[in-house]
């Protein structure tokens, strides 16, 4: 693990409380506080830093790698707010693993997108860049998921997304149908702030994200369903915790490479 020294003594970032020099550079980030935690299950050394608002967070190694898991909460606010103290923090490369909606029908519920690009109809990236700027990953973080994803036999995609702020809409029915024509593969809230907002303040990100609900099914009953343990988006949920945790164990053997 990095030279973290006393956390209790340490001075902490305002709203995720980490200390300030936590010394680790990879973090993954759900949304939800409780995936969190079961995320932190997987690690060796685990030790849970803080849980402050929607933040919960916990250390740990994967294969001796320091890793920190960390909640950002629901929509682009939070996720931005967790994305600017996290880099003060000094992590230099975030995987969000998310949940989300599939728009196109061969995203089945329990497969992974891995997005490579996503459509800003939100509005917390409108605060860092215009609309004219792309959300887009990290290309060697989201190869590394790839590569990652593929080695563990897991069922992915790579598409584009779209993150809104609006769960509930009147239009979602239409809204979805367009965007699905337009190729879009799945809907979520994060992953526009964490790619704008990463890129413009000069880290690396990466989003995967489970599919929980099936394409023009009912999100609702679907979302319910993942919330009360339902067996495939739990899978689908295992799967993307080993893909991003495998991911930048990969992304670590390349570097080791590029100094031997
Ligand atoms: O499960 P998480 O990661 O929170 O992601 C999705 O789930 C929430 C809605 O149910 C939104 O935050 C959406 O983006
Ligand atoms: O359809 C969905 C499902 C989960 N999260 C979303 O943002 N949309």
């Amino acid at each position: 693990m990095g030279n973290t020294g006393n956390t209790e003594t340490q001075k902490r970032m305002p709203h995720i409380q980490i200390p300030e020099n936590l010394g680790i550079a990879y973090a993954v980030l759900p949304g939800d506080p409780a995936r969190a935690e079961r995320a932190s299950k997987y690690l060796e050394n685990v030790e849970f830093l803080a849980f402050n608002r929607e933040y919960k967070s916990y250390r740990g190694t994967w294969h001796g790698i320091p890793v920190l898991v960390m909640s950002t909460g629901m929509g682009g606010p939070s996720t931005a707010i967790a994305v600017e103290e996290l880099k003060k923090a000094g992590v230099k490369a975030m995987i969000r693993i998310g949940s989300c909606g599939a728009l196109q029908p061969e995203a089945k519920v329990g497969d992974l997108v891995l997005v490579e690009a996503t459509v800003r109809d939100e509005g917390t990236s409108l605060g860092y860049a215009p609309l004219s700027y792309p959300a887009v990953a990290d290309f060697e973080l989201l190869s590394a998921c790839k590569e990652s994803a593929k080695k563990q036999g897991f069922s992915w995609h790579m598409g584009i997304g779209r993150s809104h702020d609006c769960l509930y809409r009147d239009e979602n029915p239409q809204i979805y149908e367009e965007w699905a024509r337009r190729g879009v593969m799945a809907s979520d809230m994060e992953t526009a702030s964490l790619y704008v907002v990463g890129r413009v303040r000069g880290v690396k990100t990466a989003s995967i994200l489970n599919v929980v609900a099936g394409c023009k099914s009912d999100v609702a009953e679907d979302i319910g369903r993942y919330a009360d343990g339902e067996k495939l988006t739990a899978l689908g949920e295992e799967h993307e915790i080993l893909t991003a945790f495998e991911a930048f164990e990969c992304l670590e053997h390349a570097k080791h490479e590029v100094d031997k």
